[in-house]
């Protein structure tokens, strides 16, 4: 049974003073049964991802949910989280409810708090996402981790600082026209390849524009099956949605080649038959710039080494062969953990109903979808079409 999104709602990322992590779920929550049309009593499940991981002193979220109706009282109410694709892991869940016949209609909700963190405990935390026997002390939190794999791929396919400054301006002129971006500039190629007092090198080879923001924000999407979907206003199905886990040490695989994420590509688009020819876009998880450059060749984008080619002829820009994070990505829009995989589905979603406003992408009828947890450890893909 093909699990569809009818609804979404999302809060705008950025340091969001005025919030704490249950308003934030509480407003998404809300507004997402407003968008579908429904009311708490029509949802049978409720999934929260939610990293925290330090982030916030209140564990134990997934009944914060409940805060925004009464009416949820006695829904079962979990909470899910793997890493950095957290939101993701709770879209999954809420499908795989869906095509278990288990539920009719689930809302999942993604949310995070990070800015209230002092700085270097932000590092600190997001590291409790790598193997801490390898990594756990790695100078810079998970900046330092993408530092060395940018460094290495730097060893083994030469310079791409060009490629890198390409796609950060990208994703930040994409950035510009997203109502929901935390930063809402357009920096350009020169001033994210050049390294100044504004930019300077953050690790590695990477510099500050090179990397994802942090973030507080919340997202929420409503999931039903496909004959549910279709009585509604509108309905967007999971033509594939797939899950692969790699290991979580990177000293057990070629870290340059995220093969988990190229294996959850190939099952999706399998099982979807298509090819990446027929996608409209992607949001692809942009973490950091160097993971962005991977990607694209673990999608079957680019030959391997030659990621930084395709950013540099323009082939992932608006207009280009495969826009690719037209949102601005994790880069511009923000990356509060666990919001980013339900903020990709919802935008997405959004696109393909024609609703995505100033970061429509003209005439979008396929999208895809890549969000990591860890670097290329948990790897989710889903392919997203309207059918009403
Ligand atoms: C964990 C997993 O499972 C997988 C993953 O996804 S890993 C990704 C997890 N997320 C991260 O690691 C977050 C990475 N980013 C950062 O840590 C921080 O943004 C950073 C270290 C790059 C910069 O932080 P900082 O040096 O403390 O900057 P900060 O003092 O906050 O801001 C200084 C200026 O830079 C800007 N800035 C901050 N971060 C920026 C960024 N990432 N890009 C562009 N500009 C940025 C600020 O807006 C500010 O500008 P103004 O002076 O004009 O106001």
């Amino acid at each position: 049974m093909t699990a569809c999104i009818v609804g979404w709602a999302h809060s705008p990322f950025g340091k969001l003073a005025d919030e704490t992590l249950e308003s934030l779920i509480v407003k998404v929550a809300t507004d997402a049964l407003d968008h579908a049309g429904i009311g708490p009593d029509d949802v049978d499940e409720i999934v929260l991802g939610h990293f925290n991981a330090g982030f916030s002193a209140q564990d134990f979220t997934a009944s914060l949910v409940l805060q925004a109706d009464d009416r949820f009282r006695f829904k079962p109410a979990t909470r899910v989280e793997n890493a950095c694709a957290t939101g993701s892991a709770a879209v999954r869940q809420g499908i795989r409810a869906i095509e278990a016949k288990a539920a009719r209609v689930v809302l999942v909700v993604g949310a995070e708090q990070m800015t209230t963190t002092p700085g270097p405990q932000i590092g600190q935390n997001l590291l409790r996402a790598s193997y801490l026997p390898e990594d756990g002390d790695t100078p810079a939190g998970f900046a330092g981790v993408f530092g060395k794999i940018a460094a290495a791929y730097y060893q083994r396919h030469g310079d791409q600082t060009d490629a890198l400054a390409r796609i950060a301006a990208k994703n930040h002129k994409n950035g510009v026209d997203n109502i929901y971006a935390q930063m809402r500039k357009d920096f350009g190629f020169e001033f994210c390849r050049t390294e100044s007092e504004r930019n300077p090198y953050v690790a590695g080879p990477l510099k500050r524009t090179d990397c994802s923001l942090v973030s507080d924000g919340a997202a929420a999407i409503v999931l039903t099956d496909a004959t549910t979907a279709l009585s509604m206003r509108r309905a967007v199905a999971f033509r594939a949605n797939e899950h692969v886990q790699d290991f979580l040490p990177m000293s057990k695989r070629d870290i340059l080649l995220f093969e988990g994420c190229e294996e959850a590509w190939a099952r999706a688009l399998r099982n979807a038959g298509i090819t990446l020819d027929d996608l409209s876009f992607v949001e692809t998880h942009d973490c950091f710039t160097i993971a962005e450059l991977i990607e694209y060749e673990a999608m079957g984008l680019a030959k391997r080494g030659e990621g930084g080619k395709i950013a540099l002829e323009g082939q992932t820009e608006k207009g280009g062969r495969l826009p690719v994070n037209p949102s601005g990505g994790l880069k511009a829009k923000g990356h509060p953990i666990g919001a980013t995989g339900v903020s990709m589905h919802a935008l997405t979603a959004a696109q393909l109903t024609g609703e995505a406003g100033g970061i429509q992408v003209e005439g979008a009828k396929i999208g895809g979808i890549f969000n990591m947890g860890g670097a290329a450890v948990a790897n989710y893909v889903s392919i997203l079409e309207r059918i009403k």
